[in-house]
């Protein structure tokens, strides 16, 4: 991935929520205040120690080596059998046992770990120095961390430094990073990103069977199956989607505009001879429904708070069928709905609101059924969650909180 206008050389988390944009990183404009100065002294400040937070988690990790086990094997997909033979995909990750949805299937530290933010005065100086950030992770690697890191791939390779070029392959490490370096959390103080020498072979897939998070609490990336997976399949998880369901042409644009690469998934050459895909009817199909949904619930809250109950009631059972056409739509295409895809998620958690919404009885309590229905949707969400993060994840016990949250009436 390239520095560009809105990124710094990261994959995109499990969540879209995570960009980085480089009104963020680039503060304050030139000829600045002394307000500005302060609030630049400040992001210098804050910059710095960031830095050195990053620092010291990575030098743990300085003499690291890719993982070994006999679960799964880095493989060549030009060579393999049943891969997508017309599009080069470089390595990749190919499982040696059988997973279940659910099943961890590794957990990794970062052996260089980056900031994201900079206090530049312009993007181009922010570019900079996030290079020169690179090469100071990069320099504190061992010798063979160092050369691990070198044969990995690079889909920049013209990227050039600012840096003075010291040893031979220098120039190449931050074509490399951008390559393979995942963004980590989104918090002020884990806004970086890493890089990790086993996780780095997996490849990208639109509709992938594992998940990958990065776990603040453990500082470590973990990779979980979100299907069912069998002996010699590729594992792919998903770098990152624009958070919209689009069609092979979209998600093409999407993922070589922001990860450079044109994307030879199954999903995206699945057409068949005659160039029919069903897969981008339903993508298209769910795209309209992921627009209009959130346009429904707001008219759907808007309308029991203006005490058009009925109305509002109306809406939201709207909103629950077009939440069940869409369940199927992604159950039809492929995706489990209690895998933790990207997609599902959300549909989900729509369906939960709309149960909220749903009608009440004379005293103004939900009526029974739709608090079953709307556990039911968190529930479903939760399962997902926990299948794509592990059980332990943050995010199953925030989602455990909401469900307890939801009125258990007693009448
Ligand atoms: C993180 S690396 C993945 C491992 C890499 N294939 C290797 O050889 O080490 C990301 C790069 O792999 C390639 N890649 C990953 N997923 C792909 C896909 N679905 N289609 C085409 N190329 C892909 C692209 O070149 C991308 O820049």
């Amino acid at each position: 991935m390239t520095v560009n206008d809105d990124d710094f050389g990261c994959f995109g988390s499990d969540s879209e929520e995570s960009e980085v944009s480089s009104q963020e990183s680039v503060n304050p404009p030139t000829g600045s205040s002394s307000s500005d100065d302060e609030q630049r002294r400040r992001l210098l400040e804050d910059a710095h120690m960031r830095q050195m937070a990053t620092d010291a988690a990575a030098a743990a990790h300085r003499n690291r080596r890719p993982v070994i086990s006999p679960d799964f094997e880095v493989f060549d997909t030009s060579t393999a059998a049943n891969s997508n033979n017309d599009c080069n995909r470089g390595m990749g990750l190919r499982s040696l046992r059988k997973y279940s949805c659910g099943d961890e299937i590794l957990r990794e530290h970062a052996v260089m770990r980056v900031p994201n933010q900079q206090a530049a005065v312009s993007l181009e100086e922010a570019k900079a120095m996030h290079s020169v950030a690179v090469h100071q992770s990069f320099d504190r690697l061992s010798a063979e961390t160092k050369q691990f890191v070198l044969e990995l791939a690079n889909s920049y390779p013209s990227t050039t430094t600012t840096q003075a070029v010291e040893q031979p392959g220098q120039q190449e490490i931050v074509g490399v990073y951008q390559t393979n370096s995942f963004r980590l959390g989104e918090e002020e103080s884990n806004n970086c990103g890493g890089l990790f020498l086993t996780i780095c072979r997996i490849n990208h897939s639109c509709r992938p069977n594992a998940n990958h998070s990065w776990r603040a609490d453990l500082q470590a990336k973990t990779v979980y199956a979100t299907q069912d997976i069998d002996v010699g399949e590729e594992i792919c998880i998903t770098y990152g989607t624009s958070g919209e369901c689009l069609d092979t042409a979209g998600r093409r644009a999407y993922l070589s505009e922001r990860f450079s690469f044109e994307c030879g998934c199954h999903m995206c050459t699945e057409s068949d001879p005659q160039g029919n895909n069903d897969g981008d009817r339903r993508m298209n199909e769910l795209n309209s429904r992921q627009q209009e949904i959130p346009l429904l619930l707001a008219t759907a809250a808007a309308a029991s708070s203006d005490t058009d109950e009925a109305g509002g009631g109306e809406t939201a059972e709207r909103v629950l069928e077009s939440v069940e056409r869409c369940l199927l739509l992604l159950r039809e295409q492929g995706f489990g709905t209690t895998a933790g895809g990207e997609y599902v998620k959300p549909i989900l958690h729509y369906g939960y609101q709309a149960c909220l919404l749903l009608r009440r009885d004379s005293r103004g309590r939900l009526l029974e059924e739709s608090e079953r229905r709307a556990r039911s949707y968190l529930n479903q969400e939760l399962l997902a969650t926990k299948n794509g993060e592990g059980i332990e994840s943050p995010n199953v016990l925030k989602l455990q909180d909401l469900i307890n949250s939801i009125p258990v009436t007693v009448r």
